[in-house]
């Protein structure tokens, strides 16, 4: 299972923020969104614009996966933010509120014909009702779309729901979507958890984003970074249970049987293969550090 790429920690910025550009070359998270989107005022997003660009083609940013997240569609930035992210060439265009294949389709011609090296990607961001409903033709319109990213607080704004601990009025959302991702290949991150002081809350939802079975979280604070990437990594005792697995496994096939059981535990080969997932993405963690 080679190419597996750690996204356990997405680390939005304001793409307005020099401080905080600078900031994230040193900082533990696996990727970056550099933001022209909400966290850029009106007035700054053209300054915004060509100095996230500049920073998104230094090379400066080591093994961080470096994107670049651009006004919506609709907005009168998007069509100038397409061009200068082509030619910047970042790991990926972030394209917020995507809304159906169409409009996939139109942002991969818009790279195409602005130079965009195949390395740049596409990720979409799922995060309004049309989209829950969509998130299946979304995912499956490119191949150059490889990750989902999950908007929760414009997905909450759109349906007029409260924020509550265990986020259960999105949970219809979030299970769409994780569903899409999964039946197409697609990588899925969480949504933000706002309140930057509360890491309690934080850590607890990191925790049911892990079980729903996103691969990361999208994060807004570098305080949110190490508990995240904790969560998200596989524990040593998941790695030596996955490595006990593959071992009996192994030990049963030889003797002819295709099924065992580890700690009392039923182990079919479906287990293997969940178990050769945990251990390659620890290795790809291991092998960043
Ligand atoms: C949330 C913040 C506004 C908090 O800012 P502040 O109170 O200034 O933070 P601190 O004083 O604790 O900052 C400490 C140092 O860390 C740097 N910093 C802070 N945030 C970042 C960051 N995101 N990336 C890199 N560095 C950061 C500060 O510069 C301080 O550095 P130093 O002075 O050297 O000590 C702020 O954290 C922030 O702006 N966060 C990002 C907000 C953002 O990008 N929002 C848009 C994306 S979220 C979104 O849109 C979700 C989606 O679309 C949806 O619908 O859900
Ligand atoms: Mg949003």
């Amino acid at each position: 299972m080679s190419g597996v790429k750690p996204r356990r920690s997405v680390l939005y910025m304001p793409g307005a923020n020099e401080r905080a550009l600078e900031k994230a070359k040193t900082l533990p998270a696996d990727a970056l969104i550099l933001d022209l989107e909400d966290a850029v005022a009106p007035d700054a997003k053209e300054a915004a614009r060509e100095r996230v660009c500049a920073a998104a083609a230094s090379g400066d940013y080591g093994s961080r996966e470096v994107t670049i997240r651009v006004n919506g569609l609709d907005t009168e930035w998007h069509d100038a933010d397409l061009r200068a992210a082509a030619q910047a060439g970042p790991a990926a265009v972030v394209v917020p509120k995507v809304n159906s294949a169409a409009e996939v389709h139109n942002i991969e011609r818009a790279l195409e014909l602005g130079g965009a090296p195949d390395a740049t990607k596409i990720w979409a961001m799922v995060e309004t009702p049309v989209a829950m409903l969509h998130a299946e033709e979304i995912a499956a319109a490119s191949e150059r779309l490889t990750v989902l990213v999950m908007g929760t607080n414009d997905l909450a704004k759109e349906l007029h729901a409260e924020f509550v601990p265990g986020r259960a009025p999105l949970l219809g959302g979030l299970s769409l979507c994780l569903l899409a991702a999964r039946a197409t290949g697609k990588v899925i991150l969480d949504g933000v958890y706002n309140d930057v002081k509360d890491l309690a809350g934080f850590e607890a939802e990191c925790l049911q984003g892990r079980q729903f079975g996103f691969d990361g979280k999208t994060l807004i604070h570098p305080g949110q970074i190490e508990p995240c990437n904790r969560v998200f990594a596989p524990s040593e005792d998941e790695v030596a249970q996955a490595r006990k697995i593959i071992a009996a496994f192994e030990e049963a096939k030889a003797e002819g049987r295709g099924v065992v059981t580890v700690d009392g535990r039923m182990i079919e080969n479906l287990h293997v293969e969940n178990a050769q997932r945990i251990l390659a993405l620890a290795e790809a963690i291991a092998g960043k550090n």
